[in-house]
């Protein structure tokens, strides 16, 4: 009976059919996924520059999704790109994936390891662990050092990658999980968790079910202080799309 917006950030639509198909497999029966990405922005988010364009492109389908009636939304990308102000926007809750990873991982381990694509992002997501009270969790942020889009490519390099650091995480992180720090990495965590016999956590099925347990609570994004809705005001030239639904 929900229908929650998966947004993948990014502009690259064999991510979003990946993620979408990864949401679909944990979902109950009577969620329905709606899948979407930013009409334009950038096919990958890889740097702060990145992020700032996305968080605009999110925004925008968060309104859209608004308009729709759906009842969350996902932030499917692992920097969680404009996830306070989707939150001041929306009347339903609002996940990040990283956040969602972040939070599972504590719940069944001490400490945790974030296997990500390119040293450059690192910082990105050790923000995040600050940002979320996270950083005495994480024992390391590891990398594939590979673009985000060597993901979507038909090659077993990229799976090959992530299984070797999450192989080197469980021999010297002293880690009891990990969590993929990407949302293209979505279909490789039960695999890898069977193969490994580590919990290997990714966002978007983690934020899907931490979704529904909200909704199923009643449990919605607090309107009463800082999360309240923008102060009406005219959104003007490019920013139009985002005037409030
Ligand atoms: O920061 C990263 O490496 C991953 C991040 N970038 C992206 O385009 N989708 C993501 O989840």
């Amino acid at each position: 009976q929900y229908c929650i917006q998966l947004i993948n950030p990014n502009t690259c639509q064999s991510m979003t059919e990946n993620m979408a198909s990864a949401a679909r497999s944990v979902a109950a029966p009577d969620t329905r996924i709606l899948a979407v990405s930013p009409d334009s922005g950038v096919n990958s988010i890889e740097g702060h520059f990145d992020e700032a364009i996305a968080a605009v492109g999110v925004l925008q389908q968060v309104n859209a999704g608004l308009r729709q009636r759906v009842d969350g939304h996902i932030i499917a990308c692992f920097g969680d790109p404009g996830l306070l102000a989707a939150r001041e926007l929306a009347s339903g809750p609002v996940i990040g994936i990283a956040e969602a990873a972040m939070h599972l991982a504590t719940m069944v381990a001490t400490r945790f390891t974030i296997v990500t694509t390119l040293p450059r992002t690192v910082v990105i997501a050790r923000h995040l662990l600050q940002q979320y009270g996270f950083s005495g969790h994480c024992a390391a942020i590891r990398t594939i050092d590979l673009p985000v889009l060597a993901l979507e490519q038909d090659s077993p390099l990229p799976g090959e990658k992530i299984r070797q650091q999450c192989i080197e995480a469980m021999k010297y992180d002293n880690s009891g999980a990990i969590v993929l720090g990407c949302g293209g990495m979505a279909g490789l965590a039960s695999e890898l968790t069977r193969e490994l016999g580590i919990p290997v956590i990714d966002g978007v099925t983690a934020a899907v079910k931490m979704l529904e347990s909200l909704l199923s609570l009643g449990l919605t994004t607090s309107k009463h202080g800082d999360l309240a809705y923008p102060v009406p005001k005219p959104v003007t030239g490019i920013f139009s799309q985002l005037n409030p639904a």
